[in-house]
């Protein structure tokens, strides 16, 4: 029996990684799989991980319809054992739907991931949808840590230097990044509290910076 299945996590927790080494392990075994994506880091119709690997995947539009692409190249005599479906947090709800529907309705088995929550902490509705359809939610064992090294729950949008909670839900980009907008993995606690690495630094270094209990005062 196929299942739908939702890996999901943080970013930087290890998704895509998993995402290339689960295709890789069905390859080698003979099955065949499709590898879907949308807007990653490396551009259009590519699905890459911070380790190194990058490989020509299938981009998913605002008006891709998966289950039309699944069922032409049945076909057309295609074999599709497995769909691997990364970043899907950005798929629409039709989207998560379909592949909902290819595995009930075409028996093939369909692994998502991506991170459930927005840098405000409100569910992305690809992946809220994902959620409510999965047959299993998995969260990555390899967790990302935040600054205080407490477990990374949440992901922090930065924009030149300093934490945001407000903005366009999508803005694609990485954790370490030297753009001015960036994204950093936080605890719950530091979320809620918007304290960042570079807050804290700055914090600490403004402490130290204080001429406090010096001579005179
Ligand atoms: N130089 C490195 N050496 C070892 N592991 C690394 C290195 N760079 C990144 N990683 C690992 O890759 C993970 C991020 O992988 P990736 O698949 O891109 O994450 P995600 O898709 O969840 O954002 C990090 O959590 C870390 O474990
Ligand atoms: C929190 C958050 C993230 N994004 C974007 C930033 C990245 O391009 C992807 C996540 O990719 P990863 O492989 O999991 O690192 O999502 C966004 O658009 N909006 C957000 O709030």
């Amino acid at each position: 029996m196929s299942e739908l299945v939702f890996f999901s996590g943080t970013m930087d927790c290890g998704k895509s990684t998993l995402a290339l080494q689960l295709a890789y392990n069905r390859n080698a075994r003979g099955l065949q799989g499709l590898i879907f994506s949308r807007n990653d880091r490396a551009g259009e119709g590519r699905l890459s991980s911070r380790l190194g690997l990058d490989v020509p995947a299938i981009e998913v539009g605002p008006g891709t319809n998966i289950w039309k692409l699944i069922t032409d190249r049945r076909m057309a005599g295609d074999r599709v054992d497995f769909l691997v479906c990364d970043e899907v947090q950005f798929y629409s709800i039709d989207q998560v739907e379909q592949l909902a529907r290819i595995v009930d309705e075409i028996d093939i088995d369909v692994f998502g991931f991506g991170i459930t929550t927005d840098f405000r902490t409100a569910l992305f509705p690809g992946s809220a949808r994902m959620m409510e359809l999965a047959d299993r939610v998995e969260r990555l064992q390899v967790e990302a840590l935040c600054w205080c090294g407490a477990r990374a729950t949440h992901n922090a949008r930065t924009v030149n230097g300093l934490m945001v909670t407000e903005g366009e839900q999508i803005v694609v980009g990485d954790t370490g990044s030297k753009d001015n907008v960036g994204y950093e993995v936080l605890c719950r606690k530091h979320h809620l509290r918007a304290m960042t690495a570079a807050s804290v630094r700055a914090t600490a270094l403004t402490e130290d910076a204080l001429p406090l209990g010096g001579p005179g005062e």
